[in-house]
């Protein structure tokens, strides 16, 4: 069993750079297949739901290869419109294929996507989106039977789903006449899609607003695209160094796209300073608890940035209370930082963190992606040694992070083969 071995206590100093995002490449990605042509994303990560998603790509017929940072989609041999169950279940972005397979091909089959469990993930407002764009969808043994010709119409979410504003937006650009989008998501992946959409040749506006308009049917072409960096990864570098202490830039993500996150950590009693790419945090003192934390939707504090936060202040003086507003069940990190030393109590939707002296190592288990990450932040702050497993929830959404800690002075390594008891 591979595991992360962090021994914390060390201050953290120099410079890290964030990847692309996991959440803007991933439906890029799908939307690749609208045009029968070469696409080029660029600064894409080697996220293990990348490889999950040129999977599917290269199921479908298309050739999909990455090649660094690069990753080139020649969609024109697209032939498949059904996506295996074992694929639909390895990430959660699996169901955005469907509003690009339907509006590419006029018939899509699917099944349920995996994805990180926080609790009851419903895809009822996709489902509901595309099925007023005049699809028909059938649910037969577990699999999803969508087909029809897609029309425009007037869309409106009961509530702003960053995927479902996804789906709507790639079968709009397919649908004859215009789609508007009420209650979209505002968050700046949906805008980083509507750029690639456009490169596409696509007519799309509105993206980072609640309205977002699609004209489709346009003549489109394969587009190339750089992916926006990633503002959650760079949250939890920034989390790392508010536990750890030290002096930490980050850069290759747009500070704007995360600056709750930031709000909460100077709250906290850290020194912060940036510009359009780049953040510096520095703490040299004890942090101290802040007012309640609610995650909610773009621009509100995102509930992806939560766990590591949360890690940062189980050291922290005073009480701080998270309220967790987007999903059911999120805070599976809670008895693992516990296990550490932490002294959170849950109740429902509230978690109250009181601050503890310090944090001791031990054998932790990622049960998701950014619990994972809560995990990471908190050993780096922790005295001794800890042994993280369940690193390939991690994978999924970091590239690179023992390499990107271990230059910021941290001691980390990965073991593949540690029998861990
Ligand atoms: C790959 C990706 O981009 N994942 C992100 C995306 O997930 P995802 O797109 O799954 O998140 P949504 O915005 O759709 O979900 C928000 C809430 O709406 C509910 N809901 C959603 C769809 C639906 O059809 N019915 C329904 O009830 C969900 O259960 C959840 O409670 O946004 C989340 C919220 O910022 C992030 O945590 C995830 O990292
Ligand atoms: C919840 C997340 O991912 P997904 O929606 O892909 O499960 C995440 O990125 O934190």
């Amino acid at each position: 069993m591979s595991a992360l071995m962090i021994t914390g206590g060390r201050t953290l100093e120099g410079t890290v750079h964030v990847h692309g995002a996991k959440n803007s490449v991933l439906p890029i990605l799908a939307a690749s297949i609208l045009a029968p042509g070469v696409s080029v994303i660029e600064n894409c990560p080697p996220l293990s739901d990348v490889t999950a998603s040129l999977a599917i790509l290269n199921h479908l017929g298309c050739r999909a290869v990455q090649e660094g940072e690069r990753v080139t989609v020649d969609a024109t041999t697209l032939t498949r419109c059904d996506v295996p169950d074992g694929l639909m279940r390895e990430m959660r972005s699996s169901v955005i294929f469907l509003g690009a397979i339907l509006g590419r091909l006029g018939e899509a089959r699917l099944s349920f996507p995996g994805g990180c469990e926080l609790g009851p993930r419903p895809i009822d407002l996709h489902l509901r989106a595309i099925r007023a764009l005049g699809a028909r969808v059938r649910e037969e043994g577990g699999r999803l039977l969508c087909d029809g010709r897609l029309t425009g119409g007037e869309l409106v979410l009961t509530r702003p789903s960053v995927g479902a504003t996804e789906n709507a937006m790639l079968a709009a650009v397919a649908a004859r006449g215009t789609t508007t989008i009420t209650n979209a998501a505002r968050e700046p992946e949906i805008i980083d899609l509507q750029g690639f959409l456009r490169a596409m040749g696509a007519k799309v506006q509105g993206a980072g607003t609640s309205v977002v308009t699609v004209e489709g049917q346009k003549l489109l072409h394969g587009g190339t695209y750089p992916v926006m960096g990633d503002r959650i990864v760079a949250a939890t570098y920034l989390s790392a160094a508010a536990a750890a202490g030290g002096v930490v830039e980050v850069t290759g993500a747009d500070p704007r796209h995360f600056s709750t996150v930031t709000a909460v950590l100077s709250e906290a009693g850290c020194a912060l300073a940036g510009d359009r790419d780049r953040v510096v945090l520095s703490r040299r003192g004890p942090l101290r608890a802040v007012r309640p934390i609610h995650t909610a939707p773009y621009p509100g504090f995102p509930t992806d940035a939560q766990p590591p936060v949360m890690a940062a202040l189980t050291a922290a003086r005073g009480t701080t209370l998270f309220v967790e507003h987007i999903f059911e069940s999120r805070y599976r990190h809670v008895d693992e930082l516990c296990r550490m030393g932490a002294d959170i109590r849950v109740e429902g939707r509230v978690a109250a963190v009181s601050g503890v002296e310090r944090l001791h190592g031990a054998p932790v288990r990622a049960d998701d992606l950014r619990g994972g990450a809560a995990l990471v932040v908190a050993a780096l702050a922790a005295r001794g040694e800890s042994v993280i497993t369940g690193l390939r929830h991690l994978d999924r959404g970091y590239s690179g992070l023992e390499e990107g800690l271990r230059g910021l002075g941290a001691l980390v390594r990965r073991t593949e083969d540690r029998i861990v008891t």
